[in-house]
C-alpha cells in the first residue's frame, strides 16, 4: 500500500505528521512517500503541483493531503496559486466524490456553536461534488463589458456548468450512501434561479425512482444555510454542488465544534482518494502549534476505511479520537472550562498512547 503525503503549507505540515504519527503505529505496512505541493512547491519548483508531485498521487493507492496556501501568494497569477495544486489533485485524478461528516461528539456537545440539544447526536454527512461547477466551468477570464449595467468596463466571468453524467454519478453516490445510513438524502440547489441548478434538481429526482427506499427532498441552498443552524438533525446526507458544497461544509463543521473536526475523503471512480481536514493552512496560526490535528487524523482513517480496506484499523484510530476527547484533551479551537488544553503535537502523541496502550481501542 503506497500513500502520498502531501504535507502542503502552513498548518498543513503540522498537522499532516500527527496523522503520519498515527499511521505508523498500526502495524500496517505502508509505503509513504513525502513530496511538497502549494506554496511550498512553488517556492522550490516554481509551481504549486509540480509534475513529479503529481506523478506520485496518480502512483499511490491514496494521497493524505494537509493544505495549501497563504495570504503572501495573493498577489500571483492564478495558474500558480497554491490552490491550484488541490484542484489540480481532484482534476487529474478525477476526484469527483467529496464525503465531508459532521459529527458532534458527545464530549464536544458544549464546544459547538448551537445549543446542545440541537446537536448532540449529530452525524450529518455532505456529499460535494468536486470536480464540476462554476470551479472547473470554461469560460472564465477577464474582458470589457459590451452590455449589463457599465459596458466598456472591466469585467470578470465565471460559467457554471453540470453535464447530466456528472449530477447523475454523485446522485448515485449520495443515495448509495444513505441506503447505509438513515435513508433521506436533501439535494441542494438554487433551482428557483439557475439553469445548471434545475438540471441539478430534474437528474437528482430521475435518480431518485431508482431508490424507492430513500426518502429524498429538495431545499434551497439559502434555506439549507439557514436549517443547518435551526435544525440541523432534520439532515441525514447533503448531496450538492462544488460551490455550495464548500460553504455549507464549513457551516456544518461549526455544529461539530470546530473545523479542526472536520475531516474529508474525496473519491473517483476506482476508489482511489485523496484525504484532506475540510479546512486551510491556517496562517492565522500556523507556526505556533496550536492547530488540531484530529480532522486530519481522521481523514486518515477514512483512508484506510475507504482506500486501504482497513476498516479495523480505521477504528482503532476513530476510537482513540474519542477516548482522548473523553480524557478532556482539547486544542484551543474546541477547548472548554474545566477541559485540558493541549498542542498539535500533544494531542497527536495522545492519539497515538491510546491506540498503543488502550484495551477499548484493540479488536
Ligand atoms: N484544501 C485546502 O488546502 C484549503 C482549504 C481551505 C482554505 N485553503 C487556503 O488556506 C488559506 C487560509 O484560508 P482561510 O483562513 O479562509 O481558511 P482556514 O480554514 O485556513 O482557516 C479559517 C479559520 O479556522 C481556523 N482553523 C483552521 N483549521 C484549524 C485547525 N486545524 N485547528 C484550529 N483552527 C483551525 C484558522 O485558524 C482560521 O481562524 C487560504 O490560502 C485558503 O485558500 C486551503
Ligand atoms: C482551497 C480551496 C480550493 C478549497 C475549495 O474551495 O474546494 C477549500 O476551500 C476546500 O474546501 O477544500
Ligand atoms: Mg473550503
Amino acid at each position: 500500500m503506497k500513500i502520498a503525503i502531501l504535507p502542503g503549507d502552513g498548518i498543513g505540515t503540522e498537522i499532516v505528521a500527527e496523522a503520519v504519527k498515527v499511521l505508523n503505529v498500526l502495524d500496517l505496512k505502508f509505503e509513504m512517500e513525502t513530496a511538497l505541493v502549494g506554496g511550498a512547491a512553488y517556492e522550490a519548483h516554481g509551481h504549486p503541483l509540480p509534475e513529479s508531485t503529481l506523478k506520485l498521487a496518480k502512483e499511490a493507492d491514496a494521497v493524505l493531503f494537509g493544505a495549501v496556501g497563504d495570504w503572501k501568494y495573493d498577489k500571483l497569477d492564478r495558474p500558480l496559486r497554491p490552490e491550484q495544486a488541490v484542484l489540480g489533485l481532484r482534476k487529474n485524478l478525477g476526484l469527483f466524490a467529496n464525503f465531508r461528516p459532521a459529527i458532534c461528539y458527545d464530549e464536544l456537545v458544549s464546544a459547538s456553536s448551537l445549543k446542545p440539544e440541537l446537536v448532540a447526536g449529530l452525524d450529518i454527512l455532505i456529499i460535494r461534488e468536486l470536480t464540476g461547477d462554476i470551479y472547473f466551468g470554461q469560460p472564465r477570464g477577464r474582458r470589457t463589458a459590451l452590455d449589463g449595467h457599465f459596458p466598456g468596463a472591466e469585467e470578470a466571468f465565471d460559467t457554471m456548468r453540470y453535464s447530466r453524467p456528472e449530477i447523475e454519478r454523485i446522485a448515485r453516490v449520495a443515495f448509495e450512501a444513505a441506503r447505509k445510513r438513515n435513508k433521506h438524502v436533501t439535494s441542494v440547489d438554487k433551482a428557483n434561479v439557475l439553469e445548471t441548478f434545475q438540471l441539478w434538481k430534474d437528474v437528482v429526482t430521475e435518480v431518485g425512482k431508482d431508490y424507492p427506499d430513500v426518502t429524498l427532498d429538495h431545499m434551497y441552498v439559502d434555506n439549507a444555510a439557514m436549517q443547518l443552524v435551526k435544525q440541523p438533525k432534520f439532515f441525514d446526507v447533503v448531496v450538492t454542488g462544488n460551490m455550495f458544497g464548500d460553504i455549507l461544509s464549513d457551516e456544518a463543521a461549526m455544529l461539530t465544534g470546530s473545523i479542526g473536526m472536520l475531516p474529508s475523503a474525496s473519491l473517483n471512480a476506482s476508489g482511489q482518494g485523496l484525504y484532506e481536514p475540510s479546512h486551510g493552512s491556517a496562517p492565522d496560526i500556523a507556526g505556533k502549534g496550536v492547530a488540531n490535528p484530529l480532522a486530519t487524523i481522521l481523514s486518515a482513517a477514512m483512508m484506510l476505511r475507504f482506500t486501504l480496506n482497513q476498516p479495523d484499523a480505521a477504528g482503532r484510530i476513530e476510537r482513540a479520537v474519542k477516548h482522548v476527547l473523553a480524557s478532556g484533551l482539547r486544542t484551543g479551537d474546541i477547548w472548554s472550562e474545566g477541559s485540558t488544553r493541549v498542542g498539535t503535537r500533544e494531542m497527536g502523541d495522545a492519539v497515538v498512547a491510546a491506540i498503543t496502550t488502550t484495551k477499548i481501542t484493540k479488536g
